[in-house]
């Protein structure tokens, strides 16, 4: 079995996770989904890492989401609920993970890449990168739970644009509306200095900023909207819509 997961330790105390299968532009597999969980649960109690880094294998995506053609057999809404809630949970261990993460978008970021992102606590994105929360083109809405993550990350008009146009967007103007925290040009390592700026910091001291943060979010009930917003789409999965929708996407070239 491929291995779908790249994970790198670097000495200056950040694990970086690369998510690995660039011929589908690194879509979101049950496999992909059962290592990311492993290797949270492992990187939360490793005292070498400070923080995580998440980005793409290759150079053309950081992650296009779920895997359609793997999911495309799901057809009624609780087949749909047991696999958006599976990567739900993961989405939410990722946003509550007890270090800072950060989401280097290093290609496009669609659909489920870019709730992936959200769920981290800072998204750098390489110059002219696209990106765009496009679930409504497929007759659903967002599936794991990012939505409810990105109305507490940026203003809620800018979020809800985001959501109901379902549209493609550079990095710059994802930018503009605060969702990615810096753009990298092209050719640099200009994401270095961002995290080397935290890293000068004591673990302790990263990490209690970040339990503040999670502090606020659980006593606001995050978990129960991200299992509300995953139920609404599990509804939605089992429209005629979504299903002609993925047909399409999936026939495209043939
Ligand atoms: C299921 C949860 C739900 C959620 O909660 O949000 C979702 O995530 S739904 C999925 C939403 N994602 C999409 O709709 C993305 C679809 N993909 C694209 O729009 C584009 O592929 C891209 C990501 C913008 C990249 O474009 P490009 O670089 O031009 O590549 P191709 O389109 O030619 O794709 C190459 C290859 O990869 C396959 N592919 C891409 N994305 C997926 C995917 N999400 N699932 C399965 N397969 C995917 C694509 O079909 C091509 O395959 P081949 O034709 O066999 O080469």
């Amino acid at each position: 079995m491929n291995q779908v997961l790249i994970v790198e330790k670097d000495v200056r105390g950040y694990m970086k996770i690369l998510f690995n299968r660039p011929e589908k532009r690194n879509a979101v597999n049950y496999q992909l989904m059962d290592e990311l969980e492993a290797v949270l649960s492992k990187a939360a109690s490793d005292d070498e890492v400070k923080m995580l880094i998440l980005t793409g294998a290759g150079s053309q995506a950081f992650c296009s989401g779920g895997d359609l053609s793997e999911f495309h057999d799901l057809y009624t809404e609780e087949e749909a609920f047991t696999m958006l809630s599976k990567m739900g949970k993961i989405l939410y261990t990722l946003a509550v993970f007890p270090k800072p993460t950060l989401a280097l978008l290093n290609g496009s970021a669609v659909g489920g890449g870019c709730e992936i992102a959200t769920a981290c606590d800072f998204r750098l994105a390489k110059s002219g990168v696209k990106l765009g929360f496009v679930q409504g083109t497929l007759g659903i809405t967002t599936g794991w739970g990012g939505a409810s993550l990105l109305l507490e990350k940026i203003p809620e008009q800018k979020a809800l644009k985001l959501l109901l146009d379902a549209k493609i967007h550079k990095a710059e103007e994802a930018r503009e509306f605060g969702f990615v925290d810096k753009i990298i040009e092209e050719d640099t390592n200009g994401w270095e200095e961002f995290v080397e700026d935290l890293l000068r910091h004591e673990t302790g001291v990263l990490m209690a900023y970040k339990k503040l943060l999670v502090k606020k979010w659980k006593d606001s009930g995050i978990k129960g909207r991200m299992e509300a917003e995953i139920r609404e789409c599990a509804k939605l999965w089992a429209t005629d819509a979504h299903h002609a929708a993925v047909d399409r996407f999936l026939n495209k070239k043939k």
